[in-house]
């Protein structure tokens, strides 16, 4: 029998009665532990040997969990912090207790956002309260670092592996230990005696030139063997998923709108006849920005849209019938939707064609000053659109969403009848969160009403919605919390290999 010189080598390491491991033959050998697993999977096929296979998964701490070890977590820092200043007696202002806590750069975030997580305490308008009933001391994740730092973590801990990998203070290293032992045919073929053969990995330069190649045995590729994994720069979830949502809807025939992220007022809400004193405009839940007032708003348009706030429009509408201010109009705000351009759109500024029929969309950002959890964030991504008609029903406004979702596999969406000041009739959607079977909300919709159509000088049907990019991306990943998505928490193996699923 011939066979190649390193597949010889190996076969003469292995035993008939002792499994041996690829770490050990290569050691005795002096092959490289990836050229014997080549040569054990030859010799393997051609049933001279056995290879026998155990997965391992080894836990190592990071750079950043060896720091927390020594520094203790930033939100068990931040918690410790506040207990120095009463703050579980009455709210103490975030920046003391970020000082006394010794926090700064990143760790900032971190700190919050895994305090909230935790439940350690509430931030409220700039100030922290902690929970007194909270108990940092006994922390799972503090607990698991510290056990993985002196070597004698348990496997039963894996809910807080998890978090601990996902928030990048360990790295879990997947690998495959093969043992290897012989055959009686390996053991026959041995005693019958082997001649080895050369054989050759690679074509060089010289085998080429010397025309030696055509004598020499070339080893066969081993798509098996072990390689690094090799992680280069890839497009976020998130930027793949609006690429695909813009291409879904250019091809159902939608133009792109695109416009200011900081808007007055004006095109966020009134035109939206979003009464001047509705929970949504005040203080708490808008970015408001401290810049000057915007004047280039079409004085006739102001007006309009004033008569139908204070007086109604069209038959039936009667109006708010309270102050309205010009004033407040003309402030400047971080949008929270994307209606301010479909506004701008709609009444002819922003140059778009209005003969109907018309479709126009946008996948831009808004801002909310929302509280963060698993399905909100205070930045996100909206897919706005609107479809002007003559006589549009429910059943278009449906079978336009049954359409777009399907595109990405998702053909259980539910509607909820809901309100809004612009829509009548209004309809949250709903999708089943493919992991956990949660119905989540993933948009709101409806059909304008005259008093927003007909100030802006449109007299025919409009339909209109705004979809959560983040909610679709949830459900065509099957993430379970946004921020795993996107902010400091995300979770970069998840970015890494999650397929956008279409
Ligand atoms: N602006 C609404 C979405 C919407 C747009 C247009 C019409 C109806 C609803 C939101 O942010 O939730």
């Amino acid at each position: 029998m011939r066979l190649p010189e390193r597949q010889l080598a190996v076969l003469e390491a292995a035993s008939a009665t002792d499994e041996r491991s690829v770490a050990e033959i290569a050691a005795e050998t002096g092959l490289k532990p990836e050229t014997v697993t080549g040569a054990a999977f030859d010799l393997r096929d051609e049933g001279l040997l056995t290879v026998a296979e155990t997965a391992t998964e080894t836990l190592a701490l990071t750079d950043e969990g060896r720091e927390y070890v020594d520094d203790g977590l930033p939100e068990v820092r931040l918690y410790r912090a506040g207990v120095t200043l009463d703050a579980d007696e009455e709210p103490v202002s975030m920046g003391r207790v970020i000082g006394e806590a010794g926090l700064d750069g990143p760790a900032v975030d971190i700190a919050l956002s895994n305090f909230a997580r935790k439940g350690f305490g509430r931030i409220d308008s700039g100030e922290l309260v902690l929970d007194p009933d909270a108990d940092p001391d006994a922390d799972a994740e503090a607990a698991a670092l510290a056990a993985l730092a002196a070597d004698e973590m348990s496997d039963d801990d894996d809910a807080v592996i998890d978090r601990l990998d996902s928030r990048g203070l360990v790295s879990v290293e997947e690998s495959t230990t093969r043992s290897i032992a012989l055959t009686d045919d390996g053991v026959d073929a041995l005693m019958t005696g082997i001649e080895a053969t050369e054989t050759v990995s690679a074509v060089t330069p010289e085998l080429l030139a010397s025309g030696e190649w055509r004598d020499v045995e070339f080893s066969e590729y081993n798509v098996e063997a072990d390689a690094p994994t090799a992680s280069g720069g890839r497009k976020h979830v998130l930027r793949r998923t609006a690429d695909r949502v813009k291409d879904v809807l250019v091809g159902m025939g939608f133009q792109e709108m695109e416009g200011p992220h900081a808007d007055s007022d004006f095109w966020i809400n009134d035109c939206l006849f979003m009464p001047q004193d509705h929970p949504a405009r005040t203080h708490w839940d808008r970015f408001a920005l401290d810049v000057d007032p915007m004047d280039e708003i079409p004085e006739e348009l102001i007006r309009r849209v004033e008569r139908a706030h204070r007086e109604g429009w069209g038959e039936d509408g009667d109006g708010y019938h309270s102050p309205w201010s010009e004033e407040f109009a003309r402030e400047v705000a971080l949008r929270g939707h994307t209606t301010s351009l479909s506004m701008r759109y709609l009444s002819g500024i922003a140059g778009a064609e209005l003969e109907p029929p018309q479709r126009y969309f946008s996948v831009e950002k808004v801002y909310r000053n929302d509280t963060l959890d698993p399905t909100h964030l205070l930045e996100f991504f909206q897919i706005e659109g609107w479809v002007m008609a003559e006589d549009l029903s429910v059943r278009d406004l449906m079978g336009t969403f049954e359409e777009f979702y399907r595109q990405f596999g998702i053909t259980d969406i539910k509607f909820k009848p809901h309100y809004n000041p612009y829509t009548e009739p209004s309809f949250e959607l709903f999708g089943e969160h493919p992991e956990t079977g949660e119905e989540i909300e993933i948009g709101n919709s409806g059909v304008f009403r005259e008093e927003v159509t007909g100030p802006l000088g449109v007299d025919c049907d409009v339909m209109a919605w705004g979809l959560a990019l983040e909610r679709l991306a949830m459900l065509t990943t099957g993430a379970e919390d946004i921020r795993d998505l996107h902010g400091t928490l995300a979770d970069i193996d998840f970015l890494r290999n999650a397929e956008v699923s279409y």
